[in-house]
């Protein structure tokens, strides 16, 4: 808000037009409401939410707030707000009245106005035991800015949070609300610029963007004289003895994607049936050793995909150094995925350290993600974008922190992603995502400023195609069904 009051923008007015982008949604969702129970905090969050309680007051709707004590807390312009709503005939209860006159009010809608972005850490007792409450009361509920409980930078909730029916939220979009835990608890965002937007636009404040929509996936229409020689040709290696699937998946995703040609380098007892389940592939055994041939063809790919099912175990190891070592992965863009991942840490420093990697993607998990940077997978969750940045700037790459709102960043731009559904919480999508991110990639001209752009485009596209899949049900889809539904996911994207 600083951009703001430094261009002079009254804070007071804001927060009215945050009060009345809030009751417009009251207006246009729940114009019916029976009696509805405000709660305002004693910060700016509770400011707006006297706003919307006047609001709602001045247009003759039954209106209670409660507040937790001491009022007087309350500072500045949301004290205004509170004088104001007073002044107007206003009432204004104890948060922990509200079991006691609950039923007396038979209220039909929450409004949420007790913590916004100025919330941080776990919800004090009090707070705790009055959302705890009300979660127990089914009321459709309509969060001012941020459900409370929920931190708005990083997507967490320590324990409890309001689950939220709508989120009206302010301004800039607040990252918190579309990655981790977020979106099980701000139910349907809607946004306000309050008017200040371009002020936004204008401020270097790094921003994130938010993948929703598949113009942000363009890709340019094929030319008719095309060949498969125009669209790139893919290596992909992995696939320990007895685990031909996850390579064969992220291989076929790869092909999917549209990719002119796919090779797989894998253990050579995987060969025969990675063949017969694609054809279309070009399937070469390695025992371990790199030999010249499979040198060649490795140096010879525009984008490498290394990792699913590569094993920690020697055959992996083996052909994971001898990559790094002999250079082969230093000059071709290269998604780096589950195995390998885990071999990056391993041999991070011995091998990997002073390489350049700025043409690696790397895809973790949130597990792989706390092993790269040898901390917990609750510190990973704890702040999802931080974490992405510090692989991206430990390992001069491009990563993807998957989950909830996949977090794609060179550490510089952070883009968020806002396609794919629950459904593809399941074996295999990881492997699927690695084939398609190389894929996607072979739509772009070489000299295309490619690696972030294209991987953002390529896991909106991923999610995507989860959607299309989730079209039939949404519990059960698995990995090779979302790899039959790319083509529709990629036709959705073309200009
Ligand atoms: N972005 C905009 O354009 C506008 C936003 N507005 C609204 O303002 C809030 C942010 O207001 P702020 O005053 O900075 O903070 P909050 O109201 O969200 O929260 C402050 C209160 O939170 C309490 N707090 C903090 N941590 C905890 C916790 N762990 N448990 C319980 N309570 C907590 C804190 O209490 P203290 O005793 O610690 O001081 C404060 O009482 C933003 O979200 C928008 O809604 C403006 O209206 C202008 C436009
Ligand atoms: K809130």
């Amino acid at each position: 808000m600083k951009c703001a009051e430094q261009q002079g923008i009254d804070m007071y007015q804001l927060m009215e037009a945050a009060g009345h982008a809030v009751f417009d949604c009251v207006l246009a969702k729940y114009s019916h409401a029976n009696h509805i129970i405000v709660l305002a905090g004693t910060g700016n969050n509770g400011g707006d939410a006297y706003v919307v309680a006047r609001l709602i007051n001045h247009s003759n709707m039954p209106v209670t707030v409660f507040s937790p004590k001491p009022q007087s807390k309350l500072r500045g312009d949301a004290e205004i707000a509170r004088q104001s709503f007073l002044s107007h005939g206003g009432t204004i209860v104890g948060l922990e009245k509200l079991p006691d006159l609950v039923d007396e009010l038979h209220p039909s809608l929450l409004i949420d106005g007790l913590l916004g972005t100025g919330f941080d850490g776990a919800l004090r007792d009090e707070y705790r035991v009055a959302l705890e409450f009300i979660s127990t009361l089914s009321l459709p509920i309509i969060a001012i800015d941020l459900p409370s409980g929920l931190n708005g930078d990083t997507g967490h909730v320590v324990d409890f949070a309001i689950k939220a029916t709508y989120t009206v939220t302010f301004v800039g979009l607040k990252v918190g609300l579309v990655t981790g835990d977020g979106p099980d608890y701000c139910g349907t965002l809607l946004f306000s610029g309050l008017g200040i937007e371009q002020c936004l636009n204008h401020s270097n404040i790094a921003t994130a963007t938010w993948l929703k929509s598949p113009i942000q996936a363009q890709l340019q229409k094929r030319k008719f004289n095309s060949h498969k020689g125009s669209f790139g040709h893919v290596v992909c290696i992995g696939g320990a003895v007895g685990m031909p699937g996850a390579i064969f998946m992220a291989a076929k995703s790869v092909l999917r994607s549209g990719a002119g040609k796919v090779t797989v380098i894998t253990h050579p007892q995987n060969v025969t049936l990675i063949n017969s389940l694609a054809p279309e592939l070009m399937v070469f055994g390695s025992d371990g050793e790199m030999d010249q041939s499979i040198k060649d063809r490795i140096s010879h790919a525009d984008i490498l995909v290394v990792g699913p099912s590569l094993s920690v175990a020697p055959w992996g190891e083996s052909v994971f150094t001898q990559l790094v070592a002999d250079d082969l992965l230093a000059h071709i863009p290269t998604i780096l995925d589950a195995d390998a991942l885990n071999l990056l840490c391993k041999y991070y420093d011995p091998l990997v350290k002073n390489k350049n990697l700025n043409k690696w993607v790397l895809t973790p998990h949130p597990l792989e993600a706390a092993r790269l940077l040898d901390i917990s997978v609750l510190d990973v969750s704890k702040n999802r974008v931080a974490i992405a940045r510090d692989i991206a700037h430990k390992f001069g790459a491009v990563v993807v922190l998957k989950g909830c709102g996949s977090i794609i960043t060179d550490g510089v731009n952070v883009a968020i992603n806002g396609s794919g559904n629950p459904g593809m919480a399941t074996a295999g999508m990881g492997d699927v995502l690695a084939g398609v991110i190389a894929g996607v990639m072979t739509n772009f001209d070489k000299n295309e400023t490619a690696l972030q752009k294209s991987t953002q485009k390529a896991v909106f596209l991923h999610g995507l195609a989860g959607d299309i899949t989730a079209k039939n049900g949404e519990i059960g889809i698995i990995s090779t069904d979302v790899i039959e539904l790319m083509p529709q996911a990629l036709d959705i994207c073309i200009k």
